[in-house]
């Protein structure tokens, strides 16, 4: 038997890590290209937040680097000024206005510095907002189908953390940019200026730098693109390792060991791959600083042989020597913010695929909308397959059922019972085939119309963390009916439940908050089925909605069910047929498919699938006296 503990060995990697992988192989030139639609993204969203502070932004940052620029040329005629032929006291007053220029430029650097930060203080924050906003708009909006897909959640994790950090960050490394960028030109045609053999040679250097940042980013991204996959299994392992909702079992099957050591495993394979990876940086790094270091030796080469010719006077070496050392320190900026920006740009990349696919699956508007209580439901060779699956979950699936019907879906797990019901309510749309709500077809229709006519009552409800009164009403938040919600709280034995609550119907169901309490299973079920009755729409989807229940809670559950059904339509999933016998129709659903359907007599006289599924449960109530019929209810 394999040694791993869970089968997480083979996830696959993640469609947007496969176009990333690609992105991260085309050569580096390409890729510096796409720097610039990440900028643009930096600074579309920061125009958005505010015009006024985007413009001041870059204002202050040009401005900066001019300043840094016109002191670096007033120190060169300082040093021309001091390193003339003449007396010293002359010398030195010569230069005194240069060098007031000088201070003046530090001067003003410092205020500028202190109006960049400001302005970049109360930039950055909007911008990081904006992108949440954003992301979390995207999500809030996009259907119900996209959370079953992996993939888009994966991306959402990424595209929404890493990339909204790595908008933020990049802001700070354009702005350095710009400034860094303005010193190091002026450095470079200063250099140039003085003599024309000097700036190639600094080039050099400039370009040794900016590859090797540049490598190093591309080798960083290609290792965090090939740890995807594990850094998700060590995720799955460390959720079930010490999450709350595995801790009972965790225990009991006393796995607690097993899973440490699966964690060690899989940690200490990233972890050696991490070492690597920062191996091979740090040999791409050293050959570009060696690169470097030979553009500066060339450099100092050329300076030394133009004094020693006589080519160039002591006072412009001086000169030359200053500018040269500028150029290299804002050559260091200027390669750590595209280094730093080119990475970001990865990230950045994540989140505008979040963007674009969230806003591809975004729930459908339209200005057709659903009726709000159909007369008829109309399937019609409807087939569903799940996003990343081969085998259809529906498998042309026709059904017609009507205002006030209650139709019962039976069949064994994993047969479809589920996704029909969402199916049928347009809350997942069909792979092939229709659903019409009278003449409506729900893939034209504006989702928010259908839903607003639906209600679920889910086999494992939400638990919102809300007070228990809230937990209710959240059905239909505009409604305020005092004696629904009575009603529906008894109906579905939420009452019993909000008896025992310290704080009845006001106390929170939430641990997180002080004085919050927690729901048994069967007690947030009783919460979940209070909600679907307070909703109180035309078609009702009810997926086992007693499976947690006890005996006597269930019979009143159906008994509230059965006195509203009248006014709806209802569809019950139910594997507890007992409870079923008097559904209008009953559908039995094999791997995807409708194998029979009629009313109870009738699926008994044809002594087929149902037949014999009603058969094997009444048989093991007749069969056994701790669960006669008359206690089952
Ligand atoms: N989120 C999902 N992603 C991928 N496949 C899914 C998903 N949910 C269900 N399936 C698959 O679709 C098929 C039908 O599932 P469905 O939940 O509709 O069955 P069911 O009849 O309601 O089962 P049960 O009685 O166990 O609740 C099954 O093969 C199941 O594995």
């Amino acid at each position: 038997m394999s040694s791993v503990l869970i089968g997480v060995e083979n996830i696959s990697t993640p469609k947007w890590a496969k176009v990333g992988r690609r992105a991260a192989s085309v050569s580096l030139g390409k890729a510096l290209r796409s720097l610039p639609e990440a900028i643009r993204v930096v600074l579309r969203l920061a125009w958005r937040t505010s015009p006024r502070l985007t413009v001041l932004a870059g204002v202050v940052h040009v401005l900066s680097g001019c300043v840094t620029a016109f002191g670096l040329l007033a120190t060169a005629d300082v040093f021309s000024a001091l390193l003339r032929d003449g007396p010293t006291p002359e010398r030195l007053a010569s230069s005194l206005p240069a060098l007031a220029v000088v201070v003046a430029s530090y001067a003003t650097r410092a205020l500028l510095d202190a109006a960049v930060a400001t302005v970049e203080s109360s930039l950055r924050p909007r911008v990081t907002r904006a992108a949440n906003d954003e992301v979390t708009a995207v999500l809030v909006r996009a259907e119900l189908l996209a959370f079953e897909d992996a993939d888009f959640r994966e991306l959402a994790r990424q595209g929404g953390r890493h990339g909204v950090r790595s908008l933020e960050s990049s802001l700070r490394h354009l702005a350095d940019l710009v400034s860094s960028c303005i010193t190091m030109v002026a450095a470079i045609v200063t250099v140039g200026l003085l003599d024309a053999w000097l700036a190639p040679a600094l080039l050099l250097a400039a370009l040794a730098n900016a590859w090797a940042s540049a490598r190093v980013s591309k080798l960083r991204y290609e290792h965090f693109l090939d740890s995807v996959t594990r850094n998700l299994r060590k995720g799955v392992v460390e959720e079930v390792a010490t999450h709350r909702e595995f801790a009972l079992e965790r225990h009991a099957l006393t796995l607690q060991e097993r899973l440490l050591g699966e964690h060690r495993r899989i940690a200490d394979s990233l972890m050696e791959d991490e070492i690597r990876m920062a191996h091979r940086t740090n040999m791409v790094r050293l050959g570009g600083r060696a690169l470097a270091g030979l553009g500066t030796g060339i450099a100092y080469v050329v300076l030394g042989l133009l004094l020693h010719t006589g080519g160039m006077e002591l006072a412009l070496a001086g000169t030359a020597l200053l500018a040269m050392r500028t150029g290299f320190s804002s050559l260091s900026t200027t390669t750590r913010s595209v280094n730093a920006l080119y990475e970001d740009s990865f990230y950045i990349d994540f989140y505008r695929k979040l963007l674009a696919e969230g806003a591809e699956r975004a729930q459908k508007s339209s200005p057709v909308t659903a009726p709000p209580d159909p007369e008829l439901i109309t399937l019609t060779n409807v087939t569903f397959t799940y996003p990343g699956k081969d085998t259809p979950a529906l498998d042309d699936v026709s059904l017609t059922v009507r205002r006030g019907e209650v139709v019962a879906l039976v069949g064994e797990n994993g047969s479809g019972k589920t996704t029909l019901g969402k199916v049928l309510t347009g809350l997942f749309p069909t792979t092939s085939g229709t659903v019409h709500w009278d003449g409506v077809d729900l893939a034209d229709a504006d989702t928010t119309s259908v839903h607003s006519s639906i209600a679920v009552i889910a086999q494992d409800p939400a638990q919102w963390p809300m007070t228990a009164r809230r937990n209710v009403t959240v059905g239909r938040l505009e409604r305020e009916d005092d004696d629904a919600w009575q009603d529906a709280v008894a109906k579905s034995g939420a009452d019993e439940v909000l008896a025992t609550l310290p704080a009845g119907p006001d106390t929170v169901l939430s641990r997180q908050f002080n004085d919050g309490q927690d729901l048994s299973g069967g007690q947030w079920q009783r919460m979940g089925i209070a909600r679907g009755m307070y909703r109180d729409a035309a078609v009702l989807v009810a997926d086992e909605p007693t499976a947690a229940l006890d005996a006597k809670a269930e019979a009143r559950v159906f008994e509230g069910l059965r006195q509203a059904t009248a006014r709806r339509t209802t569809i019950l999933v139910t594997h507890r047929l007992a409870n079923i016998r008097n559904a209008d129709r009953i559908v039995l659903l094999d791997q995807g498919r409708i194998v029979e359907q009629g009313t109870h007599d009738e699926l008994m006289a044809l002594r087929g699938h149902y037949f014999e599924l009603f058969e094997l449960q009444a048989s093991a109530y007749r069969g056994n006296l701790l669960a006669q019929p008359a206690q089952a209810g």
